[in-house]
């Protein structure tokens, strides 16, 4: 070959690499069907049978027992054939295949066996579906969604937030309505704060009153202040509106009784209440006591409090939003009642396996393994876990703080009073506070 030749054929080359990496970076979807689909494809054509033989998805249709003499034996059949599949079909992020199960056969084991598929055909992950009986759905992702998250779109409904996308690529919503309360955990710099922003920018339009403990001096979510109905900086002024919230069920519970009703969403609705979305930033700071008996008593009280409103506020409209770096039974005896009340729990990246198994082994062993794999590059994204039992891996939208800020004063006219919360607060500054 010639100096020239050589020279072209080293400029196409680089050419299709920067072409390659050009296509990968703004059409990753077209970037996929061509080059990653393919090769994906052809592995599994040319493997299923291997692999259905070796996680025990193909059977044999012979009996596996048999009459030697007068002994019945028991044994392996030789020859297992594994079930019949669709040609795999392209997606925008990965590939689906359709398979026929033999008589006998339940999706189980392909659940089971989904790890190893992925790892067969070098895929991020595989999800087993099965939408008819006798039929399973393999769907394979290609490279790991949350990486470069899309923007989704999702109805707008009263107390619902759009919180990012979740790994199937559909949205990631968090509906008070559905799931009255919520526990998020996450390491430092793991994204929680950043998720609060996206709940508060994503409520400050709505007709919805939002109160602010951050014990933290209010560092965090201060920055919603013009928007939020009461800000506590301190536990003592924590211990004043959780008391204050409470009183406020104990009257919406006498008018739901007084007017026939079961929640106040079947008041009238120029009678209903306004829906209230308590948000707690660090959790440890109103349960961990500095040793004094005044200490220990302000943390009973707003563990006792916080209880309270958990276990009356979904039919009453109010909601709990706890976020923590650390979940643990040793903040106190309170901690792992008001875990069970939290039905919907997120976990980012977590520094002790103790936190990531307090916030979702009671629901899913498998999902403390998959929050514990989350590593600290992969910010803001998090294991979600709601009250069906269901779980996945999410990522939520970038809200800056700037952002957050912004919308926070456009909508600050929502900002509604809530009289009791007022009335407390003001009556710490006037005498207890000083
Ligand atoms: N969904 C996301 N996508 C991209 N970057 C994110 C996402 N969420 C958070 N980050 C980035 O991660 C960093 C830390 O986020 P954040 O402040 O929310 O963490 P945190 O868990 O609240 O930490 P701390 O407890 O220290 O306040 C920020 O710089 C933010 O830009």
């Amino acid at each position: 070959m010639g100096p020239i030749a050589l020279a072209f054929a080293l400029a196409v080359l680089a050419w299709l690499v920067v072409a390659q990496s050009a296509l990968k970076e703004r059409w990753p979807h077209w970037h996929w069907y061509l080059t990653g689909y393919p090769v994906a494809a052809s592995r599994v054509l040319f493997t299923w049978r291997k692999v259905a033989q070796l996680n025990d998805l193909a059977v044999s249709h012979r009996p596996n027992r048999a009459l030697l003499g007068s002994l019945a034996v028991k044994g392996e059949p030789l020859r297992p054939i594994a079930p019949r599949i669709s040609f795999p079909r392209a997606t925008r992020t990965g590939l689906s295949l359709v398979v026929r199960l033999h008589p006998g056969q339940t999706p189980a084991p392909f659940i089971a066996a989904a790890d190893a598929l992925a790892h067969a055909w070098r895929v991020h992950a595989v999800r087993v579906i099965s939408p008819e009986r006798g039929i399973v759905l393999l769907v394979a992702t290609g490279g790991d969604p949350l990486e470069r998250p899309g923007l989704v779109q999702a109805p707008a409904e009263l107390l619902s937030a759009l919180i990012g996308v979740l790994e199937s690529g559909s949205a990631w919503v968090m509906n008070l309505r559905q799931v009255p309360h919520w526990l998020i955990v996450g390491a430092t710099q793991s994204g929680k704060s950043t998720l609060l922003a996206r709940l508060v920018a994503e409520l400050a339009p709505q007709p919805v009153a939002l109160v602010g403990i951050d014990c933290k001096g209010g560092m965090e979510l201060g920055l919603f202040g013009a928007r939020l109905s009461a800000l506590t900086t301190c536990r003592g002024e924590a211990v004043a509106v959780l008391g204050a919230l409470v009183a406020e069920t104990q009257e919406r519970m006498r008018a739901c009784r007084v007017a026939g009703a079961r929640s106040i969403w079947e008041l009238p609705e120029e009678e209903r209440p306004v829906p209230v979305v308590v948000l707690v930033d660090e959790l440890a700071e109103l349960y961990l006591s500095d040793g004094t008996r005044e200490g220990k008593a302000e943390a009973e009280r707003c563990s006792t409090y916080l209880l309270r409103l958990a276990q009356l506020g979904a039919a009453l409209g109010l909601h709990l939003v706890v976020a923590g770096q650390r979940v643990g039974s040793d903040l106190g005896p309170g901690v792992t009642a008001l875990r069970a009340q939290l039905s919907g729990r997120i976990c980012h990246r977590v520094n002790d396996p103790g936190t990531a198994e307090m916030t979702l082994g009671d629901l899913n062993p498998d999902a403390v393994a998959v929050a514990q794999a989350i590593t600290a590059e992969e910010k803001g994204v998090a294991v979600c876990a709601g009250a069906d039992g269901g779980w996945g891996r999410a990522r939520s939208h970038l809200t800056t703080t700037e952002e957050a800020r912004r919308i926070a004063e456009q909508h600050q006219a929502r900002a509604t009073e809530l009289p009791v919360v007022a009335k407390a607060l003001a009556s710490m500054e006037g005498g207890e506070r000083v």
